[in-house]
């Protein structure tokens, strides 16, 4: 049952692998509507956690909850059909599709119809008519019929979120959004996530190198360090903590 508690909710995470420390005790509470930056040093164990969030991995002990519902032992598909959807630091795209083919793609599987390439001119279908719809939304309606391999690279990233939005998803992971997106498109980007944040209400967790970008969009900030999480805040009050600063911002000066 969806109730007004955190819309996210993670209860003492633990995940180790072959004897190996990865995630070591994280609980974190996101309420409804949050934009939360996740940042931390290179193997602090940010991806790791968004995989324990979305289901490509299980914890070892601790709780996951969506929306009040324990989701822990689900599959990401049953996390993605609760609302939860994410993005992947390498890209998901299909190459040779055209922007509107690769969302409609999603926008199937979301609508829980066969997933086909096939046009059928003149028909519309609910899968064709979001992918436009979401294609719109991210501003790149222009390029419906561009295949994804020639879009210039902020550009793929918009696409992704595009097939993302094709779920309709309240809560979205996005994973290093930035990487690799030239200066020029950085702006448009943030733009883009402001916009799909406040519109819909919808809540995002986001891993982001890019200190400008994250202190430009967060309301709190989490910083994880060898697997912990180390604190949870607002930005200023995350920036002037000095624990935080030797930890995180010290060592990658
Ligand atoms: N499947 C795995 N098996 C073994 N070790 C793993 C596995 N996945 C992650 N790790 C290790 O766990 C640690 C955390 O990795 P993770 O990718 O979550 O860090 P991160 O904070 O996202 O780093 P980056 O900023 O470089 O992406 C690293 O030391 C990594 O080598």
């Amino acid at each position: 049952m969806s109730e007004p508690g955190p819309v996210l909710a993670v209860r003492d995470l633990h995940l180790s692998i072959g004897g190996a420390v990865i995630i070591d005790g994280v609980s974190l509470a996101v309420p409804r509507g949050e934009m939360l930056g996740v940042i931390g040093p290179n193997g602090a164990g940010k991806t790791t956690l968004f995989n324990l969030l979305s289901g490509v991995m299980r914890p070892t002990a601790g709780t996951v909850h969506l929306a009040g519902d324990d989701v822990t032992a689900r599959s990401v598909d049953a996390r993605a059909r609760a609302g939860l959807g994410r993005t992947f630091q390498t890209s998901s795209l299909f190459d040779g599709l055209t922007a509107v083919e690769n969302v409609r793609l999603a926008a199937q599987a979301a609508l829980g119809g066969a997933l086909s390439l096939v046009r059928f001119p003149g028909r519309g279908g609910a899968a064709t008519e979001r992918a436009r719809d979401r294609l719109d939304q991210v501003g790149l309606a222009h390029h419906e019929h561009t295949v994804a391999g020639g879009l210039a690279h902020g550009d793929k990233r918009k696409l992704e979120i595009a097939m993302l939005l094709a779920s309709d998803p309240h809560v979205i992971l996005l994973d290093e959004p930035m990487a690799g997106v030239g200066s020029a498109d950085v702006e448009g980007l943030m733009d883009l996530i402001r916009r799909v944040h406040r519109e819909h209400g919808t809540t995002v967790l986001m891993v982001e190198h890019h200190m400008d970008v994250v202190l430009g969009l967060v309301d709190r900030l989490a910083v994880m360090h060898h697997g912990q999480l180390l604190a949870c805040d607002s930005p200023e009050a995350v920036m002037a903590d000095p624990t935080v600063q030797s930890a995180y911002l010290g060592a990658t000066a």
